[in-house]
């Protein structure tokens, strides 16, 4: 919806979804843009058949732009997560936008133009306790596009990677409600109790505190799309630079562990007095910027 209804009308967008009947939203959303610059049609990431039919729609088979952005995410003791679950993460997630690009590359070598677009996350440069399975196929998406680069750019296509730390999208709800049916279930009592008593409380705190809003990763992506010389990486979220420093500086990893580690059992309260902070820093700022608007200020 950010890009149809861009000011400068600059873009047609076709905007999929895997299934149709959820439209309603989407269609609300796009307003007058809907019919003119944004149309709707039916994909599934997981479904070749699917990408094919969409594809077949479109002339030449050819976009200028693909944005990849389905994902799925999965938390929990990996003990008490079933394999059906973790392979529907790793088909989504990097699976999907293999046959994406698989299916729309060879047009785009064809006219020597194009951009692959791809909404990582920032589990896809550190992995983070929990989110094993989440992050190894945000790891894969990475490798996968760090090795297409190069064959891109041979052909006048760019390639980039977004990375967002925590969005404030249906993903945070899903991924809860699929704890409560783990249950911890095969997991031992110690597990069971850091990742209820401690992963879970710390991991919504960072939620309230430092997540950003899908708008906001949209006006990010808009900007990597506009640029004259796209990023191969981008992060959305200055919050976690700190954190990639850490793995920056030690590439034996040692120092990123440690530092996770003491946040996480010797630091606990002292990282969640920290979130608290910052969120109710964010709300101070967001008051004086309504004060600022209402007084015609900004
Ligand atoms: N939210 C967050 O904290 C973060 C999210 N991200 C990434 O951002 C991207 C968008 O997630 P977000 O908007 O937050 O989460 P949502 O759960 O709100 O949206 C994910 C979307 O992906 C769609 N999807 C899932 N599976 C398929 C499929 N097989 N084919 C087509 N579409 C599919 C879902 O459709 P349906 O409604 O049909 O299920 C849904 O619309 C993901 O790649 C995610 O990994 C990255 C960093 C942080
Ligand atoms: C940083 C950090 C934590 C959690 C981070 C989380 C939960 C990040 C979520 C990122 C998402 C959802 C990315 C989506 O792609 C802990 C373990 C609570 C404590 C230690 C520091």
């Amino acid at each position: 919806v950010r890009l149809a209804t861009d000011s400068q009308g600059r873009f047609k967008v076709l905007a999929t979804m895997r299934d149709l009947s959820c439209r309603g939203p989407l269609e609300e959303a796009a307003g007058s843009a809907l019919g003119q610059t944004l149309e709707i049609g039916q994909l599934d990431v997981c479904d070749e058949g699917s990408i094919t039919r969409c594809l077949d729609k479109l002339p030449g088979q050819y976009v200028d732009i693909l944005v990849s952005n389905a994902g799925i995410g999965l938390i929990g003791p990996l003990e008490s997560l079933s394999l059906d679950d973790m392979r529907q993460v790793m088909d989504t997630n990097f699976f999907g936008l293999v046959q994406l690009v698989r299916a729309l590359m060879p047009a785009m070598k064809r006219q020597r133009r194009g951009h692959i677009v791809v909404i990582s996350s920032i589990m896809g440069l550190q992995g983070i306790m929990f989110n094993d399975i989440y992050a190894a196929s945000k790891f894969a998406v990475e490798g996968f596009c760090e090795s297409l680069l190069v064959q891109a750019l041979r052909f006048n296509i760019s390639v980039t990677l977004v990375e967002p730390g925590p969005v404030t999208s249906e993903f945070e709800g899903k991924l809860y409600s699929g704890v409560e049916q783990v249950d911890c279930v095969g997991t031992d009592p110690e597990t069971a109790d850091i990742f209820t008593r401690i992963y879970l409380p710390n991991s919504r705190v960072l939620f309230a505190s430092l997540s950003q809003s899908p708008e906001d990763v949209a006006e990010h992506t808009l900007k990597v799309i506009c640029a004259r010389r796209p990023p191969f990486r981008h992060q959305t979220n200055p919050a976690y630079t700190p954190m990639l420093a850490l793995k920056r500086a030690d590439p034996s990893g040692e120092l990123a562990g440690a530092a996770f580690y003491s946040l996480v059992f010797r630091h606990g309260p002292l990282l969640r007095a920290s979130l608290h902070a910052v969120r109710l820093c964010r709300w101070k700022a967001r008051k004086l910027r309504k004060a600022l608007r209402l007084l015609g200020l900004s």
